[in-house]
């Protein structure tokens, strides 16, 4: 069944290089727009946090939107830095986060990226989680993506800042989540208004 979306989903985030990426999986598939907005986060469960930055963002934009909350979880910590991983990396740094790992034998980690799409401010938030597992390493490559140049993907001999833009597109946390966008918007029948 068709619903009706008065505007198009309006992309919520403060972060560049987020909107790059999700310009370039997208293309046209999804029509968007985006605003930059730094969202205050909840502490908790990956979901959690992006669900109710959804929320947050749906009553800014009054209309649908699209969030979405990243994290870098290292195995040996079962988990952590996690949704956390933005003040680490802001106060440790590359070197800091290696560092941590210095501690344990076990460097395997998960790049993992939860949207939410809110279609309205009283709409619960649906969630797709998409999950990129890998390894830390020392930083190689660009660093002016976040831990792009610490996170070494299983299968590839190169981080994430080392691989050309497309290649890290199509194997990413984020490129898994939004796919499962994609498919929700297909099935659900969404029309929108341009
Ligand atoms: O693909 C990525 N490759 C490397 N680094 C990444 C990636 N994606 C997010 N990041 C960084 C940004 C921030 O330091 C932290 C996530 O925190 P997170 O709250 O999701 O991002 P943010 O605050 O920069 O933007 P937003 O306004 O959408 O919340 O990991
Ligand atoms: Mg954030």
């Amino acid at each position: 069944m068709a619903k009706n979306l008065f505007r198009p989903v309006t992309f919520v985030t403060g972060n560049a290089k987020k909107l790059e990426e999700v310009k370039a999986i997208l293309g046209d598939s999804i029509p968007f727009q985006s605003i930059k907005l730094d969202l205050p986060e909840l502490q908790g469960e990956p979901e959690d946090i992006s669900r109710e930055k959804a929320r947050l963002a749906s009553i800014k934009v009054k209309g649908p939107v699209l969030v979405e909350d990243t994290c870098l979880c290292f195995n040996a910590l079962k988990g952590l830095p996690g949704p956390y991983i933005k003040w680490f990396l802001q106060k440790i740094g590359h070197e800091g986060l290696n560092n941590i790992l210095n501690a344990y034998e076990d460097k395997s980690a998960y790049a993992m990226c939860v949207f939410s799409l809110a279609l309205g401010p009283d709409a619960e938030p649906l969630t797709f989680v998409g999950k990129t597992q890998g390894k830390i390493v020392k930083s190689r490559g660009p660093v002016d993506f976040g831990w792009d140049a610490i996170f070494e993907p299983d299968g590839y001999n190169q981080t994430y800042a080392e691989m050309p833009k497309d290649e890290k597109n199509m194997i990413s946390h984020r490129s898994k989540s939004l796919a499962l966008v994609k498919s929700h918007f297909a099935d659900a029948g969404y029309t929108f208004q341009t």
